[in-house]
Formats: structure tokens, sequence, C-alpha cells
């Protein structure tokens, strides 16, 4: 099987492509791997889906694969590549294209500046729902790893995400904590990890550690999730700027009730084919 693909990032997060509209694409965990290896395949964090829509009311369907091989729900980055993949291959000219996903519909909007925003939906507090094994909701958690505890906010942005506040996001120990986090027993389902440094209310350093694909340039769920725990910790302001090791995002949130909104770049970088 010959496939056509595209390599995209958003801000150094970086994803295979795949129309799946007009080539038929199905990939076993095998060859997701394969595709996802810097050395042995083309090399990426996701590989992504554009798929015809499932419901109506929507442009498209959007899958995401992790670079172990794990279907996942949600990705900002790979949404906002998702836009410029569909316009710049000719499959929509919509500026506002509605898309489903496996944890509902995203709306996304391309920006005459060349940015793409996009409203990721609401955040999820609900325990059982991120999935989180906790007795109660709160706004931080106590995280047993053996030792001493870990603070964390916890909250699904259609995936699962554990927000840690660090004094410097240069020395936090993201290898270390990152790994025993995302399988950590009280996440069913693992969990991305984010470690947030805060330098005044509307502007944030963030790295996270990624479920299935390690720590990243950049996760624009992560900004998301980061965003919303810092609003409920009150120590951040509607809009905020969140610096990646890969640049920047604007997050805004204005609080319960409200879906988050994520804004910046998404690059299509070169186009190939790949025998599988
Ligand atoms: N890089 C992404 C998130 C990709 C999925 C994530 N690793 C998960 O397993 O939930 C983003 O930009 O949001």
């Amino acid at each position: 099987m010959k496939l056509q693909f595209s390599k995209m990032h958003g801000l150094g997060n970086d994803f295979v492509v795949f129309d799946a509209i007009n080539q038929q694409v199905e990939l076993s965990p095998e060859q997701l791997r394969f595709l996802a290896d810097r050395r042995f395949g083309i090399g990426c964090d996701q590989i992504l889906l554009v798929e015809t829509p499932r419901h109506k009311g929507t442009d498209f369907y959007y899958r995401i694969f992790n670079a172990d091989g794990s279907e996942v729900e949600q990705c900002g980055n790979g949404a906002r590549c998702f836009a410029r993949f569909v316009h710049n291959h000719g499959l929509s000219c919509k500026n506002e294209i509605p898309v489903g996903t496996a944890r509902g519909d995203i709306r996304l909007y391309l920006q005459e500046d060349g940015q793409v925003k996009v409203n990721m939906g609401m955040p999820v507090f609900e325990p059982g729902k991120i999935p989180f094994i906790a007795d109660e909701q709160q706004t931080v958690y106590q995280i047993d790893i053996g030792g001493p505890s870990i603070e964390a906010g916890v909250l699904s942005m259609g995936n699962p995400h554990a927000v840690l506040q660090v004094s410097d996001q240069d020395s936090a120990p993201v290898d270390m904590l990152g790994p025993i986090l995302e399988k950590h027993s009280r996440f069913p389902q693992r969990v991305n990890v984010g470690f947030m440094q805060i330098h005044n209310r509307h502007e944030i350093s963030l790295r996270v550690f990624e479920r299935g694909a390690g720590e990243t340039l950049a996760c624009g769920t992560g900004a998301c999730a980061a965003v919303v725990s810092g609003r409920q910790r009150q120590l951040l302001d509607e809009e905020v700027i969140v610096h990646l090791r890969g640049g920047d995002l604007v997050i805004s949130w204005k609080g319960e009730g409200e879906p988050v909104w994520m804004t910046g770049s998404a690059t299509e970088v070169f186009q190939g084919s790949i025998e599988l």
C-alpha cells in the first residue's frame, strides 16, 4: 500500500497527516509506530487522519493517533494543522470548519493573519469523566507517588491532563515525573502531564510530557488545560499567552460553562509518499 502524506507541525509538535477521503487509509498499531519512528520511519509525535464526516453539522471527521500507536480523543495543535491541511489540499475553502472528533465537535477558524483559532469545547472536571480516580471533585488533588505527594489540577480537554505548578520550567522534573504520572494507577486511561510556570496573570511557560509520545515541543490541549487549571486556582486572567518550547499560543477561557479558545500557527513542511 502506497500512501500520500504531509508532514506538518504546530509549534514543533509534529504530525504525519493523511487524506483518508481520497485514499484508503487503514493503519495497524505497528504501522503507526513505524510512521512515527524518527530513525526508521518518517518521524512525528502524532498521526492525523482527515476523514469524511460521521454526522450532520460537521464537514469532516478527525482521528488522532499517538506515536505509540494508541488512538486518542483530542489534539489541539493537530486541530490547527487539520484546518491548514484541508485548505492547502483543496478539501475545503471555508474559513470556518466544523469537525467531528471522538469527544465531540470542534470548530476551526482560519484567520486572515494566517493563524488558526479553535473552539476547543468545554473543559470537564468530573473525575469519572476525565477519567481520574478521586472521591470528589477538587481544584487541586494530592497524588501519591511514594514520597512527597504531588499537587496537580486534573481535567479533561477531551483528553486527560494533570497540571503541576513549578517555580522554574527549565529545571522542572519532566523526565522523572512525566512517565510516573502518565501511567499512575489513578489515571485508568493514562494522562498528559503539564509543568506550568506562572510569570504573571496573563503569561505562563509550559512543558508537557504527553501520553503516548513523551515530552513534545508544544501541546495545544495541554496549554488549554494549564490555563483552565491556573484560572481555577485564581492565578490567571481570561486571556493568557502560553510560551511552549516550540513557540507561543494564546488561550482564553471566560470560566465554567464556556468553551476554551486556542489561537496559534499551523505549518505544512513537505509532502511525500510512503510504501507500507
Ligand atoms: N499534542 C497534542 C495532544 C495529542 C494527544 C495526547 N498525547 C493524548 O494522548 O491525549 C495537542 O496539541 O493537544
